[in-house]
């Protein structure tokens, strides 16, 4: 065991009703939004393909010329209140949104910089404007927050000299300063999202972000961290020198989803965030380039997470005019009409500690002992399997759409049960609701006491 002295200082899972809340919300908006939706991938007529939050590496264009386009953010078509709108109508109960992206530019008008909101065409804060639009409508707001800030002069990649030393501990003053400040100046954040922390720089600055954590949380009581903030003083992220998480939820799937039989992600709290084409956070024109994600793939991978115990946080990059593009306009409407039917499957729910079978996942809600089948796959063998413990029965099975009252079931052995379909409309992901008793106490399926 390493003496760790700057790892995780509260205990984890956490139990309190903050915590709680992000867990049962199981389904979150990711915007990024800065002034790479500006050019959008596309640099003097040639369209870069990599990731367009990185065009000005991508196309190695100047700081200077980058940060000119400060005077282009007058964001027109901007209108919080509809982008609220769309994501209450998909079904999301949180929100994450870059408030500084690694291009060092704010979304609100900080005291800290001037490359803020505040010096562009729009001169408004933003952010208050979409934090009380989102509020409104009863969805939780986080912030992103990327450490890396490549416009910031004094950051470093690695410390190598008394001048970098000098250098990133301003950098690190700045940094605190602006987090003091949004959790301040927008007391409804409910967390923060850190973000290009994975530099020398910042692992051999453990001491500072367990201090930071702990000052966070003193000034916004409550608050939610990601591991991906911390380093311990040995330098190890997410998870310190010892193995144990650091923040209050694990957030290394980035663009990935864990194995759908891992059970050892069952045991904390963590979310995955995914990008709707291949690999493009921010607004880019030309989505040809790369597999663009169809909503039956998205709602499968919120339904994974959720039978996990992971949260899904859905990527959208709105244009630089401050329009939401269509074809995101559409998955946020075909996601919703989904969620209009199945999200009791969703919310509030978590690992149903069941053998997983082909047809799909299965996913428990504790508060009313109902496990949900989610079913991806039809079987060629024409029957839903189900395998429980012999300590459990199967008593019944029931759509989720109520179309008929209960599903035939036919035990094949002490432990294995045929769901046999009918009226099944069966062309779109459907949700099946069982219910399981525990022979001994008679009660619903009972999570395993650990
Ligand atoms: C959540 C995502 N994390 C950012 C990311 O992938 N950064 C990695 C990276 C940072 C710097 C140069 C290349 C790649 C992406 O831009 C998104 O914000």
């Amino acid at each position: 065991k390493k003496d760790v002295e700057y790892g995780q200082y509260n205990g984890l899972p956490r139990q309190d009703q903050a915590m709680q809340k992000w867990r049962e919300n199981r389904f979150g908006q990711f915007i990024h939004w800065g002034l790479y939706a500006i050019p959008g991938g596309i640099w003097e007529g040639k369209t870069y393909p990599y990731a367009s939050e990185f065009l000005r590496g991508s196309a190695k264009i100047a700081t200077s010329t980058w940060d000119s386009l400060i005077y282009q953010f007058d964001i027109p078509k901007y209108n919080p209140k509809e982008w609220a709108a769309i994501a209450k109508n998909m079904g999301v109960k949180y929100v994450t949104i870059t408030t500084k992206h690694h291009e060092g530019f704010c979304l609100w008008p900080s005291e800290y910089t001037d490359f803020d909101i505040e010096n562009t065409p729009y001169k408004k804060d933003l952010l208050r404007e979409f934090v009380d639009a989102y509020t409104a409508v009863g969805i939780d707001v986080n912030f992103y927050y990327s450490v890396l800030d490549w416009h910031h002069p004094d950051w470093r990649y690695d410390i190598k000299s008394d001048e970098d030393r000098a250098a990133f501990e301003r950098l690190k003053q700045f940094t605190k300063n602006q987090l003091v400040e949004l959790v301040t100046r927008y007391p409804e954040v409910k967390g923060l999202w850190f973000d290009g922390t994975w530099d020398n720089s910042w692992k051999k600055s453990g001491q500072f972000s367990y201090e930071l954590e702990k000052l966070l949380k003193n000034k916004r009581p409550g608050l939610i961290v990601n591991s991906r903030m911390r380093a311990d003083e040995h330098g190890s992220r997410h998870f310190d020198s010892n193995g144990i998480l650091m923040g209050d939820y694990e957030s290394g799937y980035e663009r990935r989803l864990p194995n759908p039989t891992d059970k050892e992600v069952l045991t904390r709290d963590w979310e995955c965030c995914m990008t709707i084409p291949e690999n493009q956070w921010g607004y880019h024109k030309d989505w040809s380039i790369s597999h663009v994600k169809s909503p039956l793939e998205l709602i499968e991978m919120l339904v994974q997470c959720t039978s996990q115990n992971g949260n899904f946080l859905l990527n959208f990059g709105p244009m630089g005019n401050g329009d939401i593009r269509p074809e995101e306009r559409e998955v946020a409407k075909e996601i919703g009409e989904w969620m209009k039917v199945n999200s009791e499957a969703i919310y509030g729910c978590g690992p149903a500690d069941l053998e997983k079978q082909d047809w799909g996942y299965y996913t428990y809600n504790e508060k009313n002992g109902k496990v949900y089948m989610t079913v991806f796959n039809n079987p060629v063998l024409g029957k839903y399997k189900i395998r429980l413990p012999k300590s459990h029965t199967l008593k019944k099975a029931s759509l989720i759409t109520k179309q008929v009252e209960s599903l035939e079931i036919k035990q094949i052995s002490p432990t294995d049960y045929f769901i046999i379909p009918d009226k099944i409309n069966n062309k779109k992901p459907f949700v099946i609701i069982l219910e399981i008793v525990d022979r001994a106490s008679g009660k619903f399926h009972q999570k395993a006491l650990t």
